[in-house]
């Protein structure tokens, strides 16, 4: 005879760490001023945010730098959650040291709550103080209950320390993240000019003077939920970010493969440089970024992606669908260095494993294996002419000793390295003859550390090279060009 299934005990209405049912549940126990309530969600939503940050910085694969994870749609409080996650983790060490002397134990139903601690004990210590108890939850009532003891932890620890200041505890020397906003107008659905009549609105605009169709906004402005990024007309893409498509420069009607294409912003740039003319496949190997790449491409309006879904080193050159290509944008995973400081990663804590190179070394190694395999397969598609190879990384290894490694290869198909942006002044380490052909972006000058290599097939290289310069001097005719076709186009939305 079957066995009745056993009866469970209604579960006991714990925190969970959903965001909608932290939600729900808070809702009902939340009570206070409107100012303790705002703080009480806002902790909630920073410690779900912080815990994807820390579980995957533990992996070392992160599901998302701390700002996607604050822009996701299911965050409400942005400003205040952004604040409260960079916060708590600078104060992290401080008070891993302090709350366990302070009794404060990670154990048992707490040890689900830790993210949500470190925020709350970071507000209580450091940040709104002494509205944190305001009709809190259960984390707020625990930490509440400690609260003596957790201060005189932290007057012990600024003791030990020499310290004065509570604030001084925090590493000194951590990079300023002040950089412009930088915007990409969609050409294929918006012009420059309307797109700067529309976000004067709200601030300063100009042109960046290097990369065409690039606005320059204030440091900081927030422009997540304008209705020109939602719409797709403008893209939020770094200047060193835009640079390897515009170094690319397919023509109009080609076939073109973006080799390793989510999320889909160099793709769509494609789209736009060809004027949505010829063919670009997007290849994207990970299931779920596949998704994001559509998604751009939908967003941004391109009709002339196809998205292939699979391995780019599994694509046979020789296939019909591919033989034809003539230019191959290589931007592959790498250890993502140059972007580290647009990405916090100094607050995380592997960053000072990582300072000390240690742990990172095998995971570059790797990286770099891989990059070099792609080159190798990028440059030996039968009709290709011109191979970008990009990366986001300052790492050496990932940058001049993949293109070196791939030279004897380039050259016996009879590639030769070409400048992009020829005016640049920071270029490739001088490893090899002809790296100063590279193009590096440095972070110290505002910009993400991006890597950019040209390597163009002999037979074309020197009508290409000519199209292919327009900073600066070239800057008049080649904007020119480029705005004969977009009046066409551009319409207001
Ligand atoms: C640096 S990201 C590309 C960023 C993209 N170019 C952009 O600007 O939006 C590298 C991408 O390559 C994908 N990838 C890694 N290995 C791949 C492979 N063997 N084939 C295709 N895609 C791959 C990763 O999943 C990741 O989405």
């Amino acid at each position: 005879m079957a066995r009745p299934p056993p009866k469970r005990k209604p579960k006991k209405t714990m925190m969970t760490t959903t965001t909608t049912t932290t939600k729900n549940n808070n809702n009902n126990r939340f009570r206070g001023s409107a100012e303790g309530r705002s703080a009480y969600f806002a902790r909630r939503e920073a410690a779900n945010v912080l815990k994807k940050v820390l579980q995957g910085d533990a992996r070392r694969r992160a599901v998302g730098s701390i700002k996607t994870l604050v822009y996701a749609p299911s965050v409400r409080n942005k400003k205040a959650t952004f604040a409260l996650v960079c916060e708590t983790l600078k104060y992290l060490p401080v008070l891993k040291d302090i709350l366990p002397e302070a009794g404060v134990l990670m154990t048992g139903k707490w040890k689900r709550h830790q993210e949500l601690i470190y925020v709350t004990a970071y507000d209580m210590l450091f940040g709104q103080k002494s509205s944190v108890i305001e009709g809190g939850g259960p984390v707020e009532k625990y930490l509440a209950v400690r609260e003596k003891t957790i201060l005189k932890s932290l007057a012990q620890l600024l003791v030990r320390k020499k310290i004065k200041c509570p604030e001084d505890l925090v590493l000194n020397g951590q990079p300023s993240v002040v950089r412009p906003r930088y915007v990409r107008v969609n050409t294929l659905k918006y012009d420059v000019s309307s797109a700067i009549q529309e976000l004067e609105k709200i601030c300063k605009v100009k042109k960046d003077d290097v990369v065409p169709d690039l606005l320059v906004l204030p440091a900081g402005t927030d422009l997540h939920d304008h209705p020109l990024v939602v719409n797709g007309s403008v893209f939020l893409q770094g200047k060193a970010s835009s640079m390897p498509a515009f170094a690319l420069n397919p023509e109009p009607g080609w076939k073109v493969l973006d080799a390793c294409a989510a999320p889909g912003n160099k793709t769509i740039q494609l789209a736009a440089i060809m004027d949505g003319k010829g063919e670009i496949t997007a290849c994207e190997l990970n299931d779920k970024r596949v998704l994001h790449l559509k998604d751009t491409i939908k967003r941004s309006g391109a009709s002339n992606v196809t998205v292939f879904h699979g391995d780019f080193l599994g694509i046979n050159p020789k296939d019909p669908l591919f033989s034809k290509i003539q230019a191959i944008l290589l931007d592959p995973s790498c250890s993502g260095s140059g972007t580290s400081i647009e990405r916090l990663d100094h607050l995380l804590p592997s960053s000072e494993v990582n300072d000390a190179g240690k742990a990172n070394n095998d995971r570059i190694w790797k990286l770099a294996s891989f990059q070099k395999k792609a080159l190798a397969h990028a440059l030996s598609f039968p009709a290709v002419e011109r191979v970008v190879y990009s990366t986001c990384s300052l790492h050496q290894m990932e940058n001049e000793d993949v293109v070196m490694s791939a030279l004897p290869l380039a050259t016996s198909l009879n590639f030769n390295l070409v400048s992009p942006f020829p005016k640049w002044p920071h270029r490739g380490l001088p490893v090899f003859e002809g790296s100063e052909k590279l193009l590096r972006t440095d972070p110290a000058e505002g910009m993400d550390g991006f890597f950019i290599t040209l390597f163009v097939k002999k037979r074309e290289a020197k009508k290409k090279t000519r199209q292919l310069i327009p900073y600066p001097y070239k800057m008049h005719a080649w904007l020119r060009l480029h705005k004969v076709g977009r009046k066409k186009r551009g319409r207001k939305i």
